[in-house]
């Protein structure tokens, strides 16, 4: 679906400024709110206050596609398709391209070789088990850094790998001993972290922290972790590690990009995404919306990182790969992302568009859309659009004509050309003198909604 064109809303200046708050607080609201106040954003709903562990406004992401990405179900990329993605991936901005194992396939090995040859400017990573045998294969393909992986979890020491906590760590120490030895990055990550036990999880990341790794890496495997979780472990972490945290949030129970902004705030330095959350089941992070939450927190800070422009050629390159539409209600780029419909929210908009949007349509190269063909619409919306149509009505005259379009619309929706030939019509009408006698569509005037 393609976004319907855009009515170009003028922004008059804002009207009268708030009215001052009348009643001064009393102790127990006071107390309240300095409580809150501590975690609140700016009134413009931008930022908010960062403590000093906080790595909101100073992060990388691990762009997966090409990995996380390839376990979605409908995926398939070759060759060709893959070089596109992380060309696209690379002018986007993002510091770190994930590649699939190449222990994997033959083809896959190839791949890795391939766009680690390309040049970019993003580095490239391969992601292998935490296994020697993996990472010998990875560390001749030419990629700046392995992010090697092991389940630490019960569940998956007992009926996945079989391997107890004593072996996990020694395996770990001697996969990230021979990464380093061969000079490329290497990141160390427990699968499952939230269903592991605690203790298990820092006395592995202490250990291969003692030994230099780069990055220590938290992953939700099957997306249980909620925001106050993850915001406790990777405090926890924090404290106990020097080197770079990672964190993979899946997104089953829909807390992917809460779960990653509430890493952040603990001090977490690198997320991983994916273009529109593809992986594995319902899939991760998604890029688009984790950059939508990370610009409202610190737009300079994104903005200077990121072309966020780009972002919707990325996602419809990533969506005709995988066979799929963009989703409706996507993050920035959904068809409706940016459409305004209901009168109340038409009229402030029409005024000041930060009454009803976080996001600036234009810093994403999107367009905002003012929906008027529809009952729920207000004489304030359709005056807008008169007055882009440069029809002289009176403020009477539009209300007027607004009644008109409610009285068809509540049939069924309008679409903008048969609004357009209601309002011609109406103003002709009046021009001539003739009465406002309800004002029909004929029905060779009738577009298919
Ligand atoms: C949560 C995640 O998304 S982790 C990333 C997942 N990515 C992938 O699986 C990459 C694609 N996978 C593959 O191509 C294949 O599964 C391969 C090549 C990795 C392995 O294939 P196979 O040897 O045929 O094994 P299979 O896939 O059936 O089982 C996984 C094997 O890895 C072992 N294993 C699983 N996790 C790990 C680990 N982190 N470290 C070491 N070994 C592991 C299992 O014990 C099992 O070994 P087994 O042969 O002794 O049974
Ligand atoms: O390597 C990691 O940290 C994450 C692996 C993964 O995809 C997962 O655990 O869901
Ligand atoms: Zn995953």
């Amino acid at each position: 679906m393609t976004p319907p064109t855009s009515t170009s809303t003028s922004t008059p200046p804002t009207s009268a400024s708030p009215a001052a708050s009348s009643t001064a607080p009393d102790a127990a609201i006071k107390a309240a709110v300095a409580a809150v106040q501590s975690v609140r954003p700016a009134p413009t709903g931008y930022g908010g206050p960062q403590d000093f562990i906080s790595r909101v406004g100073n992060f990388s992401i691990i762009e997966s596609t090409l990995r996380e990405g390839e376990q979605f179900a409908n995926a398939f990329f070759d060759t060709e398709t893959k070089i596109k993605i992380a060309r696209a991936l690379d002018e986007f901005g993002v510091e770190y391209i994930e590649l699939t194992s190449p222990a994997a396939s033959e083809q896959s090995r190839l791949d890795c070789i391939a766009i680690a040859n390309l040049g970019l400017k993003a580095k490239i990573l391969t992601h292998v088990r935490c296994h020697m045998d993996d990472a010998r294969i990875a560390v001749e393909t030419g990629v700046d850094g392995l992010d090697v992986v092991i389940g630490t979890s019960s569940f998956l020491r007992e009926f996945s790998h079989g391997k107890d906590m004593t072996y996990i760590t020694k395996q770990a120490i001697e996969v990230v001993e021979f990464i380093k030895s061969k000079g490329l990055e290497v990141r160390f990550s427990s699968e499952d972290s939230f269903r592991s036990d605690l203790v298990d999880l820092l006395n592995i990341y202490r250990a291969v922290d003692k030994i230099g790794v780069n990055r220590v890496g938290i992953a939700d495997t099957v997306g249980c972790a909620n925001p106050r979780q993850v915001y406790e472990l990777v405090r926890t972490l924090r404290g106990v590690v020097s080197c770079d945290i990672e964190c993979h949030f899946h997104n089953d129970t829909g807390c992917g990009i809460a779960n990653a902004y509430a890493a952040l705030e603990a001090g977490a330095t690198h997320i991983d995404t994916s273009v529109l959350g593809i992986g594995e089941r319902n899939g991760i992070t998604a890029l688009g919306g984790f950059c939508a939450r990370m610009y409202v927190a610190d737009r300079d800070y994104v903005m200077s990182k990121y072309k966020l422009h780009k972002l919707r050629d990325i996602e419809n390159l990533v969506a005709e790969a995988v066979q799929i539409q963009v989703p409706f209600n996507n993050y920035i780029t959904g068809y409706c992302a940016f459409t305004h419909k209901a009168g109340i929210h038409a009229k402030a908009i029409l005024n000041n568009p930060s009454t009803y949007e976080i996001l600036k349509p234009e810093d994403f190269g999107m367009t905002r859309y003012v929906s008027i063909g529809h009952r729920l619409t207000g004489w304030n919306a359709v005056k807008n659009r008169v007055q882009q149509l440069g029809l002289k009505l009176n403020d009477e005259d539009v209300k007027a004509v607004t009644a008109q379009i409610k009285e068809l619309a509540d049939v069924r929706p309008l679409n903008i050309d048969e609004v357009d030939t209601l309002l011609r019509r109406f103003h002709e009408d009046k021009k001539t003198g003739l009465d406002e006698s309800p004002c029909m569509l004929t029905s060779d005037e009738e577009v298919d909604a």
